[in-house]
């Protein structure tokens, strides 16, 4: 079906369709009854003359059928409209038809006159037909003037249709497509329609059910909004509770890895991390080819402040001092406690020479220091190693290790530089335990 149609024009063409039909057959029946009445009126007209033409012939005297003939050629045209016959009863009783109704043997009247002069005339008896021609004439003429008044009807109704109907089926459905095309779903009025329309009840029933399907659609609209927010508040709950609690994660993960990297007394990378900063930081040096340095720090007879104040103050001493190391090394390189009351420096890009100073500016950073309140004065023996080419990290711990030792056995509270070659090599595990 063609969308495209329009229901107005389609309505006009049923309505004159019907119209046309119905005076069709309005029309047939009043030919109908008109042929009818044309073919009784003719019929009567026929018999009237029938006896006008017998009661003339009653009064001729005629002897002979051209006598009789001559005598109707004397009533003029009379004859000419009706076909008619004319029996005339011999005296033999005998009845000679001079014109007969049937077409294919009738004889004119004047052949007849002539073969039967000689016959006595006795009784006349005349029969007149009406031709039916000229009633067929009178319908068809009255036919065309129907059928004129019919297309102009037609042609009337279209316009008048087209003028009232069609506009204003056009106007009601305009306006409520026009209103519905504006409709708001969020606030919505109830369709007005046309004003005019309105009167009509049809109208007035479509506007209240399209009517009560907005209120139902608002209805359901506003039913899925609360939902959503409903929905979307949960979410936000549930997203901030995630977010807390994934907070409260990273919080654990980071205190976690804290513990995990941290030494719990001075705060500083335990030896775990060290190690592994120091394997990163090893092999990142070998493929750069860039300089490392290694600090091997003791403290000096820390025995002897254990003895002297306890254990707990040799903690806090403990703590001051990698304090004190943390601020002075800043970012300068990486500071762990090794073990006990040893601690390892690791220095990225240093040299030897830097790194020798910088052992030295750390050692005076204690010796010229006093801990708990003002009491303690600890000093520190260094052992420094800057990582050579084609060597481990072990051989690199262990040459810091001999310098450490030899810090120590030379008196203590300096710094010693490792030599670059050792007689015995130590490997990493024998460095792992706490001395
Ligand atoms: N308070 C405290 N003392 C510790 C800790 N770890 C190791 N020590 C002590 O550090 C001392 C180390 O003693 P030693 O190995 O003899 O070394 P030292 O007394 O420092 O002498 P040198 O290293 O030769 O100068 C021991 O008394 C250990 O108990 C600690 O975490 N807290």
């Amino acid at each position: 079906m063609n969308t495209n149609r329009s229901l107005a024009s389609f309505m006009l063409h049923k309505a004159l369709a019907c119209y046309f039909l119905s005076a069709v057959f309005v029309f047939g029946a009043m030919l109908v009854f008109f042929f009818e009445n044309q073919k009784d009126i003719q019929s009567e007209e026929a018999r009237m003359y029938g006896s006008f033409i017998a009661r003339k012939l009653q009064n001729v005297s005629a002897t002979s059928l051209s006598d009789l003939v001559s005598h109707i050629d004397k009533m003029g045209g009379a004859a000419q409209s009706h076909e008619f016959n004319i029996g005339v009863a011999t005296k033999s009783t005998e009845t000679l038809w001079l014109n007969k109704p049937d077409a294919a043997t009738s004889q004119p009247l004047r052949e007849w006159s002539e073969n039967i002069s000689n016959v006595q005339l006795g009784i006349i008896t005349v029969t007149v037909s009406a031709p039916l021609t000229p009633v067929y004439d009178a319908v068809f003429s009255k036919a065309l003037s129907y059928l004129a008044i019919l297309t102009a009807q037609l042609f009337l109704l279209w316009g008048l249709f087209k003028f009232l109907v069609v506009r204003f089926l056009r106007r009601a459905i305009q306006t409520l497509s026009r209103d519905l095309e504006v409709l708001n779903l969020k606030n919505p009025t109830p369709l007005a329609g046309d004003p005019i329309l309105s009167g009509f009840s049809e109208y007035r029933r479509i506007l209240v059910d399209i009517n009560r399907v907005i209120t139902s659609l608002v209805l359901s609209r506003n039913q899925v909004e609360k939902m959503n927010e409903q929905l979307e508040e949960k979410v936000r709950e549930k997203t901030l509770s995630l977010e807390e609690k994934n907070e409260t994660l990273v919080k654990l993960n980071q205190h976690l890895s804290t513990l995990a990297n941290t030494d719990s007394l001075t705060q500083v990378y335990n030896r775990t991390r060290f190690d592994l900063l120091f394997r990163e930081n090893v092999a990142v040096s070998q493929r750069r080819q860039t300089t490392l340095s290694l600090l091997l720090i003791d403290l000096d007879d820390f025995k002897k402040v254990n003895d002297r104040y306890g254990h707990q103050i040799g903690d806090q001493v403990l703590k001051h001092v990698a304090q004190s190391l943390t601020e002075t090394l800043g970012k300068n390189g990486i500071l762990a406690r090794w073990g006990g009351e040893e601690f390892a420096v690791l220095l990225p890009y240093f040299d030897e020479q830097r790194a020798r100073g910088m052992a030295e500016i750390l050692r005076q950073s204690i010796d010229t220091a006093y801990f708990e309140d003002q009491k303690i004065h600890i000093t520190l023996s260094v052992g420094v190693a800057m990582l050579l080419a084609d060597e481990t990290g072990n051989q690199l711990l262990n040459r810091a290790d001999v310098a450490l030792y030899e810090a120590k056995e030379s008196g203590r509270n300096r710094v010693v530089i490792a030599k670059h070659a050792l007689q015995k090599q130590l490997t990493f595990e024998d460095l792992s335990d706490p001395r």
